[in-house]
Protein backbone atom coordinates (compact mmCIF):
# COMPACT_ATOMS: atom_id res chain seq x y z
CA UNK A 1 0.00 0.00 0.00
CA UNK A 2 2.91 2.78 -1.13
CA UNK A 3 2.53 5.69 -3.03
CA UNK A 4 6.30 6.06 -3.64
CA UNK A 5 5.72 9.43 -5.98
CA UNK A 6 3.72 11.18 -3.48
CA UNK A 7 6.13 9.97 -0.61
CA UNK A 8 3.38 9.01 1.41
CA UNK A 9 2.62 5.44 3.14
CA UNK A 10 -1.18 4.12 3.69
CA UNK A 11 -0.96 1.36 6.52
CA UNK A 12 -3.81 -0.30 6.98
CA UNK A 13 -5.19 -1.72 10.78
CA UNK A 14 -7.21 -4.40 9.77
CA UNK A 15 -8.13 -5.39 13.24
CA UNK A 16 -10.61 -2.11 13.41
CA UNK A 17 -10.55 -1.57 9.94
CA UNK A 18 -8.83 2.16 10.62
CA UNK A 19 -6.34 2.73 8.64
CA UNK A 20 -3.01 5.42 9.30
CA UNK A 21 -1.42 7.63 7.03
CA UNK A 22 2.77 8.19 7.34
CA UNK A 23 5.30 9.97 5.79
CA UNK A 24 8.02 8.31 4.77
CA UNK A 25 10.69 9.84 6.51
CA UNK A 26 8.50 8.73 9.56
CA UNK A 27 8.48 5.09 8.63
CA UNK A 28 12.22 4.28 8.06
CA UNK A 29 12.43 6.66 11.21
CA UNK A 30 10.58 4.09 12.62
CA UNK A 31 12.45 1.02 10.82
CA UNK A 32 15.28 2.55 12.19
CA UNK A 33 13.90 2.38 15.91
CA UNK A 34 12.81 -1.43 15.73
CA UNK A 35 16.14 -1.93 13.98
CA UNK A 36 17.93 -0.41 16.62
CA UNK A 37 16.09 -2.07 19.41
CA UNK A 38 16.17 -5.99 17.79
CA UNK A 39 20.33 -5.69 16.90
CA UNK A 40 21.05 -4.51 20.45
CA UNK A 41 21.30 -7.38 22.77
CA UNK A 42 23.65 -8.72 20.30
CA UNK A 43 25.56 -5.59 20.01
CA UNK A 44 26.01 -5.68 23.58
CA UNK A 45 27.85 -9.34 23.97
CA UNK A 46 31.46 -7.47 24.55
CA UNK A 47 31.25 -3.60 25.49
CA UNK A 48 34.64 -2.01 26.27
CA UNK A 49 34.83 0.43 28.59
CA UNK A 50 37.79 3.05 27.80
CA UNK A 51 39.30 5.52 29.51
CA UNK A 52 43.14 6.89 29.26
CA UNK A 53 43.66 5.87 33.17
CA UNK A 54 43.89 2.30 32.16
CA UNK A 55 45.86 2.18 29.04
CA UNK A 56 49.09 1.04 29.33
CA UNK A 57 50.95 3.89 27.10
CA UNK A 58 49.13 3.13 23.42
CA UNK A 59 46.75 5.77 22.18
CA UNK A 60 43.21 5.59 22.25
CA UNK A 61 42.97 4.96 18.69
CA UNK A 62 45.55 1.77 18.59
CA UNK A 63 43.40 0.39 21.65
CA UNK A 64 40.23 0.68 19.55
CA UNK A 65 41.59 -1.17 16.78
CA UNK A 66 42.97 -4.11 18.54
CA UNK A 67 40.27 -3.78 20.90
CA UNK A 68 37.59 -4.42 17.64
CA UNK A 69 39.40 -6.68 15.71
CA UNK A 70 40.04 -9.25 18.92
CA UNK A 71 35.57 -8.92 18.56
CA UNK A 72 34.71 -6.06 20.73
CA UNK A 73 30.65 -5.30 19.94
CA UNK A 74 30.35 -2.15 21.88
CA UNK A 75 32.25 0.78 23.35
CA UNK A 76 31.93 3.18 26.04
CA UNK A 77 34.24 6.29 26.47
CA UNK A 78 34.68 6.75 30.47
CA UNK A 79 37.11 10.05 30.98
CA UNK A 80 36.31 10.88 34.54
CA UNK A 81 39.24 13.42 34.44
CA UNK A 82 38.97 15.43 31.16
CA UNK A 83 37.14 18.15 30.73
CA UNK A 84 34.37 18.38 27.60
CA UNK A 85 36.87 19.69 25.46
CA UNK A 86 39.54 16.78 25.76
CA UNK A 87 36.80 14.39 25.41
CA UNK A 88 35.27 15.46 22.27
CA UNK A 89 38.80 15.41 20.87
CA UNK A 90 39.00 11.67 22.24
CA UNK A 91 35.68 10.51 20.68
CA UNK A 92 37.18 12.21 17.32
CA UNK A 93 40.14 10.10 17.48
CA UNK A 94 37.65 6.82 17.83
CA UNK A 95 33.92 7.80 16.55
CA UNK A 96 35.46 7.01 12.55
CA UNK A 97 36.86 3.66 13.53
CA UNK A 98 33.48 2.45 15.72
CA UNK A 99 31.27 3.88 12.83
CA UNK A 100 33.56 1.73 10.20
CA UNK A 101 33.16 -1.43 12.17
CA UNK A 102 29.47 -0.99 13.27
CA UNK A 103 30.17 -0.88 16.67
CA UNK A 104 28.09 1.49 19.15
CA UNK A 105 29.83 4.46 20.90
CA UNK A 106 28.35 4.64 24.15
CA UNK A 107 29.18 7.88 26.20
CA UNK A 108 29.50 7.81 30.04
CA UNK A 109 27.78 10.11 31.78
CA UNK A 110 27.21 13.17 29.63
CA UNK A 111 24.07 13.94 27.41
CA UNK A 112 25.59 17.02 25.91
CA UNK A 113 28.53 15.40 25.01
CA UNK A 114 26.52 12.28 23.08
CA UNK A 115 24.52 15.16 21.75
CA UNK A 116 27.09 16.86 19.94
CA UNK A 117 29.38 14.12 18.96
CA UNK A 118 26.20 12.24 17.68
CA UNK A 119 27.91 9.25 19.17
CA UNK A 120 25.38 6.01 19.20
CA UNK A 121 23.43 6.79 22.60
CA UNK A 122 24.80 7.79 26.59
CA UNK A 123 24.99 5.60 29.62
CA UNK A 124 23.38 7.15 32.49
CA UNK A 125 24.54 6.15 36.63
CA UNK A 126 22.02 6.32 39.25
CA UNK A 127 22.75 10.00 40.12
CA UNK A 128 23.65 11.05 36.47
CA UNK A 129 20.11 12.45 35.37
CA UNK A 130 17.18 11.34 34.44
CA UNK A 131 16.71 8.55 31.60
CA UNK A 132 13.06 10.40 30.34
CA UNK A 133 15.30 13.87 30.03
CA UNK A 134 17.81 11.93 27.75
CA UNK A 135 15.42 10.14 26.09
CA UNK A 136 14.08 14.17 25.28
CA UNK A 137 16.89 15.63 24.66
CA UNK A 138 18.17 12.59 22.55
CA UNK A 139 15.25 10.81 20.61
CA UNK A 140 13.92 7.57 20.34
CA UNK A 141 17.32 6.29 17.78
CA UNK A 142 19.88 7.07 20.38
CA UNK A 143 20.73 4.17 22.87
CA UNK A 144 20.23 5.41 26.24
CA UNK A 145 21.88 2.63 29.10
CA UNK A 146 21.05 2.72 32.72
CA UNK A 147 22.89 1.31 35.77
CA UNK A 148 21.17 -0.95 38.12
CA UNK A 149 22.14 -2.93 41.20
CA UNK A 150 18.94 -4.54 42.00
CA UNK A 151 15.93 -5.69 40.80
CA UNK A 152 14.32 -2.65 42.14
CA UNK A 153 16.40 -0.22 39.92
CA UNK A 154 15.75 -2.26 37.26
CA UNK A 155 12.96 -1.98 36.55
CA UNK A 156 12.44 1.65 37.60
CA UNK A 157 15.26 1.88 34.26
CA UNK A 158 13.20 0.13 31.90
CA UNK A 159 10.02 1.75 33.24
CA UNK A 160 11.72 4.97 32.15
CA UNK A 161 12.66 3.88 28.82
CA UNK A 162 16.29 2.76 29.00
CA UNK A 163 17.11 0.71 26.56
CA UNK A 164 19.71 -1.47 28.50
CA UNK A 165 20.83 -1.94 31.85
CA UNK A 166 24.23 -2.49 33.38
CA UNK A 167 24.00 -4.12 36.45
CA UNK A 168 27.00 -4.84 38.76
CA UNK A 169 29.56 -5.23 40.61
CA UNK A 170 29.37 -9.15 39.32
CA UNK A 171 32.75 -9.63 41.34
CA UNK A 172 33.70 -6.09 42.74
CA UNK A 173 36.22 -4.02 40.93
CA UNK A 174 39.77 -2.34 40.36
CA UNK A 175 39.03 -0.17 38.33
CA UNK A 176 35.93 1.66 39.81
CA UNK A 177 36.67 2.26 43.73
CA UNK A 178 32.87 2.82 44.77
CA UNK A 179 32.07 -0.29 42.97
CA UNK A 180 29.91 -2.50 45.68
CA UNK A 181 29.92 -6.33 44.73
CA UNK A 182 26.45 -7.97 44.33
CA UNK A 183 25.30 -9.87 47.24
CA UNK A 184 24.70 -12.35 44.69
CA UNK A 185 25.70 -13.85 40.64
CA UNK A 186 21.49 -14.72 41.55
CA UNK A 187 20.66 -11.17 40.80
CA UNK A 188 21.47 -11.56 37.49
CA UNK A 189 18.86 -14.41 37.44
CA UNK A 190 16.37 -12.44 38.67
CA UNK A 191 16.74 -9.31 36.69
CA UNK A 192 17.17 -11.21 33.54
CA UNK A 193 13.96 -13.33 34.04
CA UNK A 194 11.32 -9.63 35.08
CA UNK A 195 13.25 -6.95 32.21
CA UNK A 196 12.71 -7.16 29.02
CA UNK A 197 15.35 -4.80 28.18
CA UNK A 198 19.00 -6.24 27.48
CA UNK A 199 20.63 -7.34 30.58
CA UNK A 200 24.67 -6.62 30.74
CA UNK A 201 27.18 -7.71 33.36
CA UNK A 202 29.96 -5.41 34.93
CA UNK A 203 32.40 -5.44 37.31
CA UNK A 204 35.73 -6.90 37.81
CA UNK A 205 34.94 -9.64 34.86
CA UNK A 206 38.14 -11.27 33.40
CA UNK A 207 38.46 -14.44 31.84
CA UNK A 208 38.82 -16.40 35.05
CA UNK A 209 35.69 -15.62 36.53
CA UNK A 210 33.28 -15.17 33.10
CA UNK A 211 32.20 -18.44 33.13
CA UNK A 212 30.41 -18.15 36.23
CA UNK A 213 27.95 -15.40 34.24
CA UNK A 214 26.60 -18.34 32.23
CA UNK A 215 23.40 -19.52 31.60
CA UNK A 216 21.95 -15.93 33.42
CA UNK A 217 20.21 -14.73 30.82
CA UNK A 218 22.63 -12.09 30.28
CA UNK A 219 22.85 -9.68 26.55
CA UNK A 220 26.82 -9.68 27.86
CA UNK A 221 29.59 -8.15 29.56
CA UNK A 222 31.39 -4.45 30.27
CA UNK A 223 34.62 -4.70 30.64
CA UNK A 224 37.58 -2.17 31.41
CA UNK A 225 40.70 -3.94 33.28
CA UNK A 226 40.57 -6.77 31.87
CA UNK A 227 40.75 -5.54 28.15
CA UNK A 228 41.69 -2.17 27.75
CA UNK A 229 44.44 -2.95 31.11
CA UNK A 230 46.16 -5.92 29.28
CA UNK A 231 49.14 -5.98 27.19
CA UNK A 232 47.86 -7.42 24.60
CA UNK A 233 44.32 -6.09 23.71
CA UNK A 234 43.44 -7.82 20.86
CA UNK A 235 44.30 -11.18 22.29
CA UNK A 236 42.19 -10.28 25.96
CA UNK A 237 38.81 -9.23 23.43
CA UNK A 238 39.34 -12.90 21.32
CA UNK A 239 39.57 -14.44 24.83
CA UNK A 240 36.54 -12.75 26.41
CA UNK A 241 34.41 -13.05 23.58
CA UNK A 242 34.67 -16.06 23.02
CA UNK A 243 33.60 -16.61 26.59
CA UNK A 244 31.03 -14.16 26.02
CA UNK A 245 29.24 -15.86 23.04
CA UNK A 246 28.99 -18.87 24.85
CA UNK A 247 27.12 -17.42 28.61
CA UNK A 248 24.01 -18.35 27.06
CA UNK A 249 25.36 -22.03 27.76
CA UNK A 250 24.29 -23.08 31.06
CA UNK A 251 26.80 -25.99 31.36
CA UNK A 252 29.58 -23.29 31.45
CA UNK A 253 28.40 -22.03 35.14
CA UNK A 254 29.75 -24.43 37.30
CA UNK A 255 33.21 -23.29 35.88
CA UNK A 256 35.05 -23.64 33.18
C1 LIG B 1 27.57 -0.77 31.00
C2 LIG B 1 27.75 0.03 32.23
N1 LIG B 1 27.13 -0.36 33.36
C3 LIG B 1 27.29 0.35 34.48
C4 LIG B 1 28.08 1.47 34.50
C5 LIG B 1 28.26 2.29 35.75
O1 LIG B 1 27.70 3.58 35.60
P1 LIG B 1 27.69 4.56 36.88
O2 LIG B 1 26.99 3.87 37.97
O3 LIG B 1 27.16 5.86 36.44
O4 LIG B 1 29.20 4.71 37.25
P2 LIG B 1 30.33 5.45 36.41
O5 LIG B 1 30.71 4.57 35.28
O6 LIG B 1 29.81 6.76 35.91
O7 LIG B 1 31.46 5.62 37.37
C6 LIG B 1 28.71 1.85 33.30
N2 LIG B 1 29.50 2.93 33.23
N3 LIG B 1 28.52 1.12 32.19
C1 LIG C 1 32.13 1.40 35.49
C2 LIG C 1 31.76 0.35 36.47
N1 LIG C 1 30.51 0.28 37.02
C3 LIG C 1 30.40 -0.71 37.90
C4 LIG C 1 29.17 -1.01 38.65
O1 LIG C 1 29.19 -1.90 39.49
O2 LIG C 1 28.18 -0.34 38.38
S1 LIG C 1 31.84 -1.59 38.09
C5 LIG C 1 32.61 -0.61 36.96
C6 LIG C 1 34.04 -0.78 36.57
C7 LIG C 1 34.28 -1.96 35.67
O3 LIG C 1 35.66 -2.07 35.45
P1 LIG C 1 36.43 -3.43 35.64
O4 LIG C 1 36.00 -4.31 34.53
O5 LIG C 1 37.89 -3.06 35.52
O6 LIG C 1 36.10 -3.94 37.01
MG1 LIG D 1 27.93 7.52 35.74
Amino acid sequence: MCNTQARVLHIFYCTNGHSVTLGVKTMKKMVKQVLKKSSLHEKLRLYGILGGETLQGITYREATMQAIDGGMTCMQVREKHLDKEQILKMISEIKPICDEAGVPLIINDDIEICKVSDASGVHLGLSDGSIAEARKLLGEEKIIGATAHNLEEALAAEDEGADYVGVGAAFGSNSKGDAIKLPSLDVYNLITSSVKIPVVAIGGIDIDNIGTLAGRHLAGVAVISALFGTQDIKKSAEDLRNMADKLQHEKLRSGI
